[in-house]
């Protein structure tokens, strides 16, 4: 595709979920784009083909050195990273590896290439168990378990960084990331996922027997947890909007919060799924999960005063309907 962008944006783990997302609305957007990823959780074909694919490391220096001179590289958004809470509190060391460590040699590469403007993959994680929902991006960041430390200590990072050298970056913040892209062209692919929606829908296609509600007595309307669920391709147009804004306006702000700015019950999720299929998931009702705020819903007045972004797939029924859309199309493949 012809294009008037000014350089190439890099994105590490562009086989993943959300990546590959980002990967779809850069190019529909007339972005060049190059992804690096070492494939152990992503997947070859969830790159869109009109992206430069290198297999590898984000922290392979001289493969980073190649791929910002080759490729022109203005822009790095960065997603690849391991992305499983519990996991990361059985094996914190790996997530310090391979958020936080990783991340540090990236953005050293960043540097050393004479790139000027890096997005990064942050999360809600950060906030922990926050005192008050909305959350804003200037309530206290007081993780609960390694991955959300291990996002937290990249952000500061990227802050030191970008004072001493002429890089500069925005961190987004995720809530509950969900969907998949309205074409078809990708989704969430991940074996074993452990996320609402992805398990509701697995359970509407017959992957699974049963859903189950883990708490019913939170201090919500319904006595079930609290999520501000976003589209997937809603976030992938954040980061393009994220991008955008900080090449015009370098010092525009360096914490956005990426959500709706609205909740959804456990229960409310299970029944947007009976109804966009038009049957009756079963329910197991458990004791609560360990580590779950009773409400996490984006304060997200900030990315909207700053950027042009707004939503367009907020709808829940939307959301459902394309996650599943994705998992038929995944069920036929086998
Ligand atoms: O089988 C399930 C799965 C989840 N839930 C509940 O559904 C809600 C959402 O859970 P889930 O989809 O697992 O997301 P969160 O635990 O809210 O975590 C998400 O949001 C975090 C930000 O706070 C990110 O860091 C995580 O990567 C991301 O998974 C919570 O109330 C869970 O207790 C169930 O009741 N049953």
């Amino acid at each position: 595709m012809a294009t008037d962008k000014p350089f190439t944006v890099l994105v590490t783990g562009g086989a993943g979920y959300i990546g590959s997302h980002a990967v779809l609305a850069l190019l529909d957007a007339g972005w060049k784009v190059a992804v690096i990823d070492n494939l152990v959780t992503g997947f070859r074909w969830a790159v869109a083909e009109g992206a430069t694919f290198y297999q590898g490391d984000i922290a392979d220096e001289a493969l980073l050195a190649k791929i910002i001179a080759e490729q022109n590289v203005g822009a790095i958004m960065h997603f690849a990273g391991s992305v499983v809470v519990p996991e990361s509190v059985s094996d914190p060391l790996k997530y310090y590896h391979n958020n936080t460590a990783k991340s540090r040699s990236l953005i050293g590469s960043a540097v050393a290439g004479g790139v000027k403007h890096f997005i990064f993959s942050s999360t809600a994680a950060t906030y922990g168990i926050p005192d008050e929902s909305p959350v804003r991006e200037d309530t206290p960041t007081v993780p609960i378990n390694p991955y959300g430390m291990s996002k937290l200590m990249t952000e500061a990072m990227l802050k030191d960084v970008a004072f001493a050298h002429p890089i500069n970056y925005c961190a987004l913040r995720y809530f509950n990331v969900a969907g998949a892209d309205p074409e078809g062209r990708s989704g969430q692919s991940t074996a074993g996922a452990t996320h609402l929606i992805k398990v509701a829908v697995e359970a509407a296609t017959g992957r699974r027997e049963s859903v189950a509600v883990f708490g019913t007595d939170y201090a919500t309307p319904d006595g079930t947890g609290v999520r501000d669920y976003i589209h997937v391709s809603d976030l992938a147009a954040a980061h393009i909007h994220a991008l955008e804004t900080l090449i015009a306006d370098p010092a525009t702000s360096h914490i956005m919060n990426c959500g709706y700015g609205r909740g959804f019950s456990v229960l409310e999720v299970l029944d947007a799924v009976d109804r966009v299929t038009n049957q009756t998931i079963v329910r197991k009702l458990e004791p609560r999960r360990a580590g779950d705020p009773d409400a996490l819903i984006a304060d997200n007045s900030r990315i909207l005063a700053t950027t042009p972004w707004r939503p367009k797939l907020a709808d829940l029924d939307t959301i459902v309907a394309h996650a599943l859309a994705w998992e038929r199309k995944l069920a036929e493949r086998g």
